[in-house]
């Protein structure tokens, strides 16, 4: 269902945008047009300077020490009489050059690495990932120290070693990027059509990458410069060649005698650093800035069309006593393009205090958008559109952070895989007290209680073994028991589970519904089962509301919906139930024969 209105002027606008090269565009952004502009002055200062200085940058002369600017030397003479206008342009071309080792080491080396790891994985990616943990625990500056007490002061080794300990910079950002746009659809279907590796890297994933490898040179230019400097200013630096670091240090030992000497390397050194770091601020805006100007130019929301019919209801549920949630015209979309695609369209859903109510339909319809939307945890570009959510009387739109205050405390929400919802650093029993000290404020000893008392009412055997039990020491069903005592935890009135039974086997499946049945009755929580197998459905559901292409088509109890199914869309999933999904009477079996099986054991 895609949402897009043809409005050509702000399309035009945007395809001009994107058009526009990344120097044209940072050739308008103020920050981008300084700091280039500085830049640009130091490079031609480097590159014709050395050919038109009026002095030779290490001659001595003993008879001009110390000489003020003027005459012969517009910014005067050193301690040993050489011109400090000559040694600071040279010192220019060095240290750009030095900078630039250190970038190009750091990018060879950094890039295809990060690229390799992302993309194949596999051994690859966790020797590599080793190893830039290492390069980047070790001190750089006590290395570079101790490779100039061996190689001596070659300025372009130091620079070139400093590249390898900085690349893991590279690796990581890179790595990054290849992994998030790895998991890209467009990426598989690539490889499904039979493009090469090289071919994919080239066409998709460097895209991705070049942004974010671009602002890193402009950061490790200045902090190449600044490395440089400080190993010149320490004196361990090649004494021949005149840089911006051994300039500073003269200045500074006669800093009584000519405070001038310090002020040029200094401007230099300061000026230069600066001007990389705002071109990185500026090409990062600039990178971000077609994505901006996209989400402006984006044309308004506006529900798809045709609408679908209204949901057939088996009964009129204006009559019930007030709702716990009541969702109203619900609406959630996304941005496509210029326009929006609509996932969750005008959906409205009642639930009464202790009611179960299913949300049911095939994979992509839409209910997890609408649970989330309903939780506040759509993906940062995901809108709701349109449509009101009112829980226990309370507007949750009216009121800025309400969902945030309500989730853990009064809503509770139990996902879709259990273990992967588990940290596995903590053990169970640090995830269960955790929000019951920081959210509920309960005191370590009681906390531990509750988790105990909760562990022994989701029909955990041992709870105090599986409250000290880390998370790959308990099976899934285990695992999920573990998620809705945390979700019970608060005794929130409604509980959101979305596919609990999904990713357990058929046995561990009934237990799980029968678990939620009896919490249901014992302490009268409500629960949003989304689901898309009618069998939970029919197993634990008081109402049910019937999902398809982001619209509920059919509602009503599920008496009257499993009696009088009216919607095709409901029968042909009835059709999918009674030929694919295991009966109520199976899952019943299985869990009887299960059961029998834990006794005998
Ligand atoms: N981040 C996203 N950006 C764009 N579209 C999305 C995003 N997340 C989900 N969708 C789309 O929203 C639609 C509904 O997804 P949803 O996850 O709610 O389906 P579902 O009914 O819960 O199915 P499933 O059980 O497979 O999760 C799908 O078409 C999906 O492609």
């Amino acid at each position: 269902m895609t949402t897009s209105i043809p409005d050509t002027v702000a399309l035009a606008t945007q395809s001009a945008d994107r058009r526009r090269s990344l120097p044209a565009r940072l050739a308008r952004n103020p920050l981008g047009v300084v700091s280039l502009g500085y830049l640009a002055l130091l490079l031609l200062v480097a590159v014709i300077g050395p050919f038109v200085i009026p002095h030779d940058p290490n001659a001595v002369s003993l008879a001009d020490v110390f000489a003020p600017p003027g005459g012969l030397y517009p910014l005067g003479t050193d301690s040993a009489g050489r011109d400090v206008l000559s040694r600071l342009v040279v010192a220019t071309s060095v240290s750009l050059a030095g900078a630039a080792v250190t970038v190009v080491v750091a990018a060879l080396i950094g890039i295809p690495a990060g690229l390799l790891a992302g993309y194949r994985g596999g051994w690859f990616d966790s020797v590599s990932a080793w190893l830039a943990g290492v390069l980047l625990a070790l001190p750089a500056i006590v290395v570079l120290l101790a490779v100039r007490s061996v190689t001596g002061p070659s300025m372009w080794l130091i620079m070139a070693i400093f590249g390898v300990l900085i690349s893991p910079s590279f690796y990581r950002v890179v790595y990054g990027s290849v992994r998030a746009v790895r998991e890209e659809l467009y990426i598989d279907a690539a490889m499904v059509s039979g493009l090469s590796d090289a071919r994919i890297i080239g066409r998709h994933v460097l895209s991705a990458v070049r942004a974010p490898a671009i602002l890193l040179v402009s950061a490790i230019f200045a902090v190449g410069i600044a490395i440089q400097a400080t190993i010149d200013f320490l004196g361990l630096g090649d004494a021949s060649i005149p840089t911006w670091g051994a300039m500073l240090a003269d200045g500074y030992y006669n800093i009584f005698r000519a405070p001038l000497l310090m002020l040029w390397p200094s401007l230099a050194i300061g000026l230069t650093c600066v001007a990389f770091t705002l071109l990185g601020a500026a090409l990062r805006d600039e990178t971000q800035h077609v994505g901006d100007a996209t989400a402006q130019k984006r044309s308004s929301w506006t529900p798809p069309a045709p609408r679908p019919a209204a949901p057939i209801r088996h009964d009129s549920d204006s009559s019930d006593p007030a709702p716990l949630l009541e969702a109203s015209g619900l609406s959630v979309a996304y941005p496509k393009g210029a326009g929006w695609t609509t996932v969750v369209d005008d959906v409205s859903l009642r639930i009464a205090p202790g009611e179960v109510h299913a949300l049911v339909g095939e994979s992509g319809s839409g209910k997890t958008q609408t649970a989330w939307s309903i939780l506040d945890l759509l993906p940062e570009n995901g809108r709701v559109m349109a449509g009101t959510i009112t829980f226990e009387g309370e507007d949750l739109a009216a009121a800025a952070g309400a969902v945030d205050r309500l989730r853990g405390r009064r809503i509770g929400y139990v996902p879709q895989e259990p273990l992967s919802n588990l940290d596995p650093s903590y053990t169970i029993g640090h995830q269960l007290t955790e929000p019951l000290r920081v959210v509920m404020g309960m005191r370590r000893k009681a906390a531990k209680a509750r988790a105990l008392e909760l562990l022994a009412q989701v029909g955990i055997p041992d709870p105090a073994r599986t409250y000290r039990s880390y998370p790959h020491e308990i099976s899934g069903g285990m695992a999920q028991r573990v998620l809705i005592a945390g979700a019970l935890s608060c005794e929130p009135p409604l509980v959101i589970a979305d596919e609990p039974t999904t990713a357990l086997d058929v046995t561990v499946q009934a237990e799980i519904l029968r678990l939620l049945r009896r919490l249901r009755d014992e302490t009268g929580v409500a629960i949003l089962m989304v689901t898309h197998n009618f069998g939970v459905v029919a197993d634990i559901a008081d109402r049910v509301s019937v999902m398809r292409h982001g619209s509920i088509v059919e509602t009503g109890s599920a008496a009257a919906i499993f009696a009088d199914p009216q919607h095709d869309y409901t029968r042909s999933l009835f059709g999918a139930l009674l030929t694919a999904a295991p009966s109520r009477g199976a899952l019943a079996a299985a869990a009887a024969a299960h059961d029998g099986e834990g006794r005998s054991a």
